[in-house]
């Protein structure tokens, strides 16, 4: 076997594997030795020294063969001196002592060797050491904001971007002088999920909403996570430059301090964001303040502004309450439901997302009531429209555009209202007419409201339901009985023996009774409208002695009844 002995500068651990990834490629060798402390490299086999040395020399020009042959003593020794040696180079590669090799690192592997596992270790500690210096100076920005100026703030929270990969998104307040609803949909739906882990939330309570509202407070971060992916939200507030007189006067610039949001985020997330996670924030926002919404009632403020003012809607009614047909009240849920979940389809066919519901028939058969039922049910605010105080057309117009949208839109008593009934003769009516004292007025017409109604107020904002209300159906003008104006009719009728059952469960707790057989009778033969009988069951908390009291005015109006024919 020849041993050929190539004196060679070894700098490094790549310097190393250079050499001996070169001198492998030559043939006829078994055996390659490299001393790093006597920079040479021993190889062993049937090789031709001038191809190993002409290997060894594309990488450092300056190699040169020290001896070729061996001696028997000598390979003896070499070979305890390499049995050595591999120990120590295991233990460094073991190890990986990555300043060792940062120090002796050679310019010329640096260029030509792809980075070591030491040195990929060394970059990214490197790396991180940089990005958490910046995302530390980010997070106290937030925490003392006032103290780093925006500049240096956004340099660094892109330069902790940029090495760590991260997009961060920001959801500013105001979109010009305009709330930002993605602003609001986040604070609604973090609000939401603060858990007791939070260590600051904020609470207050608006004005007119019977429910707290929680929300996350400034500088605090939240941990969100969405189809497996997590996400940091932290809410930023800064103080606002502007002094405020020198302000445009809205609320954006006015403010002392300028809020936003700041979502962080891995990169490779950012289409899964945009199409589907903020989309989301905004869906759930919008449900979880329906769900909050305190349901209100607006009524034309005559003495005021002739405008809408509004109070809490606290009326309990709710559809297990209403005595009605239990079929006819399925009915009408169904109607409910898919009308709300019909905003595509409304818009595909072109027509405005309302519904008009009539509910007709006697005084105190529940027409109020079913409307308080529907707008619980709804969560949908009432708009509470007495077109006898409507002065003219352009005042209707005034307070149809200033209704809010998921409102129900109640002109009860339509019949009484307004002349209604002749649509030919609107056009007389509406013209100005001069009173006793020399004043001037129009009155609002049919043609008026239908006008509206189908028109302008219909197709701004989304789902609005119109109900109006009559003791006499008939005296309506078809045109406002047409579908696509009153959608459903809905009879509200004198109490049948299901109504019953439903305001005994309401008002006595009860399912049966022994008297129960004698009323259903006697509510066949007479025609006593749920509030009488409702009126009844309300006289004695005591089951027995409210159901006598039931039968015996049941009997009564019977006997009435009797004598009338
Ligand atoms: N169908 C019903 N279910 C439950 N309660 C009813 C029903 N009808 C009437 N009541 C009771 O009678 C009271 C009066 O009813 P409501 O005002 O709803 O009747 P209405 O049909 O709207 O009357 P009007 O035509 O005079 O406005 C209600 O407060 C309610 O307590």
């Amino acid at each position: 076997m020849q041993k050929t002995v190539v004196s060679v500068e070894l700098v490094c651990s790549k310097c190393r594997q250079r050499v001996m990834k070169l001198i492998a490629t030559v043939e006829g060798i078994t055996s390659i030795v490299l001393d790093p402390a006597k920079n040479t490299v021993t190889v062993i086999g049937e090789a031709d020294p001038v191809r190993i040395i002409k290997k060894v020399r594309k990488f450092r020009k300056s190699a040169v063969i020290v001896s070729i042959g061996p001696s028997k003593e000598e390979k003896k020794e070499e070979k305890k001196d390499e049995k050595k040696e591999e120990k120590k180079d295991e233990k460094k590669d073991g190890k990986t002592d990555a300043l060792t090799h940062a120090h002796k690192v050679c310019h010329r592997c640096d260029a030509e060797n792809l980075p070591s596992p030491e040195r990929i270790a060394a970059i990214k500690t490197a790396l991180s050491v940089a990005a958490s210096v910046a995302a530390s100076v980010v997070l106290f920005r937030s925490t003392v904001s006032d103290l780093i100026p925006d500049a240096v703030y956004h340099r660094l929270r892109n330069l902790t971007n940029r090495l760590l990969s991260q997009l961060t998104v920001v959801v500013e307040e105001f979109d010009g002088l305009a709330t930002n609803q993605m602003f609001e949909a986040v604070n609604i739906y973090l609000g939401s999920k603060l858990t007791s882990s939070a260590q600051r939330i904020k609470v207050h309570k608006p004005v007119k909403e019977n429910q707290l509202a929680v929300t996350i407070d400034k500088n605090q971060e939240f941990h969100d996570s969405y189809k497996g992916v997590k996400f940091k939200w932290v809410l930023i507030s800064s103080r606002n430059d502007i002094p405020v007189s020198n302000s445009k006067r809205n609320s954006a610039i006015e403010r002392s301090e300028i809020r936003h949001f700041e979502l962080t985020l891995n990169s490779k997330h950012r289409n899964m964001v945009l199409s589907s996670y903020l989309p989301y924030i905004l869906h759930m926002a919008k449900t979880i303040k329906e769900e909050k919404k305190t349901v209100k009632l607006h009524t034309i403020d005559y003495n005021g502004t002739d405008y809408w003012s509004s109070i809490n809607l606290n009326h309990p009614a709710t559809f297990d309450s209403v005595a009605m047909e239990p079929e006819m009240k399925r009915e009408l849920l169904e109607d409910l439901h898919l009308f709300i979940g019909r905003k595509e389809y409304y818009k595909r066919v072109g027509k405005a997302w309302k519904r008009g519901y009539l509910l007709y028939g006697p005084p105190g058969t529940g027409k109020s009531t079913l409307i308080a039922a529907m707008a619980n049910y709804l969560k949908f605010d009432i708009y509470d429209l007495d077109l006898r105080e409507v002065q003219c057309n352009s005042d209707l117009r005034r307070l149809l555009i200033g209704t809010g949208s998921r409102s129900i839109l109640v002109i009860e008593d339509i019949d009484c209202s307004v002349e209604l009934q002749n649509r030919e003769a609107d056009d007389e009516s509406a013209k100005s007419v001069e009173d006793e004292k020399g004043n001037f007025s129009s009155k609002v017409t049919l043609s008026g409201l239908l006008n509206f109604i189908d028109g302008l107020w219909s197709s701004c904002g989304d789902e609005r339901i119109v109900i109006c209300t009559t003791n006499h159906k008939e005296r309506l003008d078809p045109a406002l009985l047409r579908p696509g104006r009153m959608d459903v009719h809905i009879h509200m009728s004198y109490c049948s023996f299901g109504g019953f059952k439903i305001l005994a469960a309401n008002y006595l707790r009860i399912q049966n009774h022994s008297l129960f057989e004698d009323i259903e009778n006697l509510l066949q033969k007479v025609n006593a409208t749920p509030a009488e009988v409702a009126g009844e069951l309300m006289k004695s908390a005591d089951a027995d002695n409210a159901l006598q009291g039931l039968l015996k005015f049941l009997q009564r109006k019977h006997a009435e009844t009797l004598q009338q024919c």
